[in-house]
C-alpha cells in the first residue's frame, strides 16, 4: 500500500474538520487566548472628549503664532476633574495629560516650552499651532464601531482593547476538548518505580502540553495496557466527557500487540487513514468515532510529537476557527544533507545566527524517535521532502520551529 503524503494528509484531516460552534461567556480576566465568537461593537467612544496629550498649556492657537505671547492663566484641567470654564482671547488653563481640552481652547503648549511669569501669566516659548498635541474625541473608535470580528484570538492587546470598548466580558468559542490515551503494558507514570522492562510513559505531557497551547482543554485518561477490553473501557470515557478529539498514544503500527486501530474499529470507528510518507511518524492514523475525531499516534516519543506538531496542533486550529501557528522558517544548513527516501523526514536540529545575523541550521547526526533529548535541546526540524537529492552545506532549507525565537 502507498503511503500517503503529509500534505495530503493533512488536507484531509482539515478538510473534514468543521470549527466548533459551541460557545460561553468569559470575564475578561480568563478570556486570555480563546476566540471570539461573535463581532464587538465599541460601547462608548473613545476618548469619549478631546484630551491634551500632554502636560502643559490650553490655549487658542490664534493667541500664540509666534514665541513672546503672555497668556493669563485662569485655572486647571487634570485627568478625571475638566475645567468647567471657557478659554477666552489672551487667557490659558493649566492642562495635564488625559484631561479634557477645555472649551475656547484649540491647542496644547507642553509646559517645557512656557515660562512662567507668576502663579496666573505664562509667556509662550514656541510657536502654537491649531490641533496641537490634542486628542480629538473618537480618534480610537467610535461607539457603535464593530471594532474586533469573530474568530479573532484573544490577546493581550485585544484584551485591552475589549475592556476599553467598556465590555467586562466576551462571547467566546468553547475550547476543543481533547482527551489522551496511552496504551502499553510497559508504560508506568511518572514517579513510580518501573518493573521489569518498563518504562516511564512520557509523551503524554508533551502532547497535552503542545494540546493546552493550542487552546485545548485536555483530558487525562492515564495509562491502560494493550488489552481490547481496557482500550474499549477507556475509549467509553473518552465519549462520556464529550470530547473532540480523542489522542491515542502507541500500538499503532503492525505488532502483534499494537490493538488501538482493530479495537476501535471494532467500537464503530470509520478509519479515514493510516500510514503517512513521513519520518518519524509513519503509523499516524486518523478516523472518527462517536462524533470524535481520533488521532492514533505511533508510540516512539519523537515520533509522537512530530505527529502532535503536524497533525494535532493544526487540527486545534481548525475547530477553533483560526489559521494554523506560523511554525515554517527557513535556515541555511552547515553541513551537507544526505539524499532522501521516499519519506518526508524532519530532523531534529539546532539553529544559531552568523555575523550577518542570518540563520543557520545544524542537524544533530543520529536521529532515532526514541531519542528524547536530542528532541528537547532542538530548536526546530528540518523538513527534507520526498526524493530530495543531496543538499549543499549552506544552501536553505525549509525548518519547522519548535518554539520562538529567543536570539
Ligand atoms: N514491522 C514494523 N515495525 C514497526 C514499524 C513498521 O512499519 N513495521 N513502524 C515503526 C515505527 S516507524 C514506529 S514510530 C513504531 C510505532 O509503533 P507503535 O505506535 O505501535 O508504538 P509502540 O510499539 O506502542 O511503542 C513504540 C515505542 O514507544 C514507547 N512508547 C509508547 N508509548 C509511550 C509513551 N506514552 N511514553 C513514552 N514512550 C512510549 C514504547 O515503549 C516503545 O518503545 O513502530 C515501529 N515498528
Ligand atoms: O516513524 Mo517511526 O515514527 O520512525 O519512529
Amino acid at each position: 500500500m502507498s503511503l500517503l503524503s503529509v500534505e495530503e494528509a493533512q488536507d484531509r484531516l482539515l478538510n473534514a474538520t468543521a470549527p466548533i460552534d459551541r460557545r460561553e461567556p468569559l470575564a475578561l480576566g480568563e478570556a486570555d487566548g480563546r476566540v471570539l465568537a461573535a463581532d464587538i461593537k465599541a460601547r462608548l467612544t473613545q476618548p469619549p472628549f478631546d484630551a491634551s496629550a500632554m502636560d502643559g498649556y490650553a490655549l487658542r492657537a490664534a493667541d500664540a503664532p509666534e514665541p513672546g505671547a503672555s497668556l493669563k492663566v485662569i485655572g486647571t484641567s487634570a485627568a478625571g476633574h475638566g475645567f468647567a470654564g471657557t478659554v477666552g482671547p489672551g487667557e490659558t488653563v493649566r492642562i495635564f495629560t488625559g484631561a479634557p481640552v477645555p472649551k475656547g481652547a484649540d491647542a496644547i503648549l507642553i509646559q517645557e516650552d512656557a515660562e512662567k511669569l507668576d502663579d496666573h501669566a505664562i509667556r509662550t516659548t514656541f510657536p502654537v499651532m491649531a490641533g496641537r498635541h490634542i486628542r480629538p474625541r473618537g480618534q480610537d473608535f467610535a461607539e457603535g464601531e464593530t471594532v474586533l470580528s469573530a474568530g479573532t484570538r484573544l490577546d493581550f492587546s485585544r484584551l485591552m482593547l475589549v475592556a476599553a470598548m467598556n465590555h467586562p466580558t466576551v462571547e467566546v468559542f468553547a475550547r476543543p476538548r481533547v482527551a489522551i490515551l496511552a496504551t502499553g503494558d510497559e508504560l508506568v507514570p511518572p514517579g513510580t518505580t518501573p518493573g521489569p522492562h518498563q518504562i516511564i510513559g512520557s509523551s503524554t505531557f508533551g502532547i497535552a502540553a503542545l494540546a493546552r497551547q493550542a487552546g485545548a482543554e485536555v483530558i487525562d485518561l492515564g495509562i491502560v495496557p494493550d488489552d481490547r477490553a481496557e482500550i474499549t473501557a477507556a475509549v467509553e470515557k473518552a465519549k462520556t466527557a464529550q470530547v473532540d478529539v480523542l489522542v491515542t498514544l502507541g500500538g499503532a503500527s503492525v505488532g502483534d500487540h499494537d490493538l488501538v486501530q482493530s479495537t476501535l474499529l471494532a467500537a464503530g470507528m470509520r478509519l479515514d487513514f493510516w500510514r503517512i510518507a513521513m519520518r518519524p511518524g509513519k503509523p499516524l492514523m486518523v478516523g472518527d468515532l462517536h462524533g470524535m475525531r481520533v488521532l492514533g499516534l505511533p508510540g516512539n516519543p519523537v515520533s509522537s510529537m512530530v505527529c502532535g506538531l503536524l497533525f494535532l496542533e493544526p487540527l486545534l486550529a481548525r475547530l477553533t476557527g483560526r489559521p494554523s501557528s506560523a511554525r515554517l522558517a527557513s535556515a541555511r544548513t552547515t553541513t551537507a544533507l544526505a539524499p532522501n527516501d521516499k519519506r518526508q523526514d524532519y530532523l531534529r536540529a539546532r539553529l544559531s545566527r552568523n555575523a550577518e545575523g542570518e540563520l543557520l541550521v545544524e542537524s544533530y547526526g543520529k536521529q532515532d524517535s526514541s531519542m528524547m533529548k536530542i528532541f528537547a535541546n532542538s530548536d526546530c526540524l528540518i523538513i527534507r521532502p520526498p526524493h530530495a537529492p543531496e543538499h549543499p552545506a549552506g544552501a536553505e532549507t525549509p525548518v519547522l520551529l519548535l518554539r520562538a525565537l529567543d536570539f
